[in-house]
């Protein structure tokens, strides 16, 4: 079957609708654990999502159900590096600050201290999790903006070292020294609310936070208290948490912050390349055959 609704499933719904399935094409808003295996039965051979992370499916109940999970990599690598890189041009040039004030008939006149932001050239910037989407960014700051390169990882990347110049460092060198920072990591337990109170504490004032990975890397109480106590300059969301964000929450129309609702992929180009992996892996997965994009269950 075909979800037939505009809303994802809930979770009893999707409890319901699995059972007899051979296989799922899934997105990031299906929470996919033992009881969704369960329930759908023991013909379940695969959960194909739609999405390069897979923090939605629970790794572990799919080794112990035998069930195969797939995704969709490299196809959206440069269309989320582009948007990271608009985020951070949008937020430090304070793009949402001053478009309200057009719209809102608040535009007065032209003055030189109005809406002042900040400028990238020949500043530091850094990237937490050098993986395929971190690079793609990195490469987009350091040859566009002749940026110096700071980056965290749990392994040396010699390419970024060699072709950009970067400087593996750990997380508290990267906040003290980066006059932007962007967040690429997939979400884990590890790297849950990496982004803390403390962490802010550590960034410079001048600082912009972009993140296009995931809501729960970034402690959001903590994002609202950097931004308005002006602890740090501006912050560019394309993930929150929850997702939809509801328009009464805090970070919402907080001047300093730009918000979108995660279309760090939303490209023809991407979407469609995303579909055709997608399909492929849930047809090999039901046919019994090596799945094109396959996640390792350790
Ligand atoms: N906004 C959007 O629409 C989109 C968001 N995304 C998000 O971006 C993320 C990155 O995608 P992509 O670059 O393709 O993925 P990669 O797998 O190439 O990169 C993931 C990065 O996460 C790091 N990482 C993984 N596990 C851990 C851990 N336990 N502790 C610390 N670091 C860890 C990896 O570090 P290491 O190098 O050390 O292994 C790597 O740098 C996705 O997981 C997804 O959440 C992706 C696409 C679109
Ligand atoms: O967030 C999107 C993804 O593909 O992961």
């Amino acid at each position: 079957m075909v979800w037939p609704e505009e809303l994802p499933p809930t979770p009893e719904q999707l409890l319901e609708n699995v059972v007899g399935c051979d296989g799922l094409l899934t997105m990031l808003s299906d929470r996919i654990d033992a009881k969704v295996m369960d329930a759908a039965g023991e013909q379940l051979r695969v959960v194909s999502n739609y999405a390069v992370g897979f923090n939605n499916i629970d790794l572990s109940a799919a080794k112990e159900h035998g069930v195969r999970v797939g995704n969709t990599p490299d196809v959206l690598t440069g269309s989320t590096a582009d948007l990271a890189v608009t985020l951070l041009l949008a937020a430090a040039r304070r793009v949402e600050e001053g478009s309200a004030e057009v719209r809102e008939g608040r535009w007065g006149a032209w003055k030189p201290a109005a809406l002042l932001g900040v400028e990238p050239e020949g500043k530091t910037v850094g990237v937490v999790g050098m993986g395929r989407i971190g690079k793609a960014f990195a490469e987009r700051m350091v040859r566009g903006w002749n940026m110096r390169l700071l980056y965290t990882s749990r392994s040396e990347q010699e390419d970024v070292n060699e072709s950009l110049g970067g400087r593996r460092v750990e997380l508290d060198q990267l906040l003290a020294e980066s006059d932007f920072i962007s967040v690429h990591v997939a979400l884990t337990d590890d790297t849950r609310n990496l982004l803390d109170a403390a962490a802010f504490e550590k960034m410079k004032p001048n600082a912009v936070l972009v993140n296009t990975a995931r809501g729960e890397v970034i402690d959001q109480d903590a994002l609202v208290e950097a931004i308005s106590s002006k602890q740090i300059f501006a912050a560019g969301l394309d993930v929150t948490t929850p997702e939809p964000l509801p328009p009464s929450h805090p970070l919402v129309g907080l001047p300093g912050v730009i918000i979108l609702p995660h279309i760090g992929s939303a490209t023809d180009t991407s979407r469609c390349g995303m579909a055709e992996i997608a399909v492929d892996n849930i047809l090999a997965g039901i046919e019994g055959r090596p799945l094109r994009c396959e996640v390792p269950l350790g």
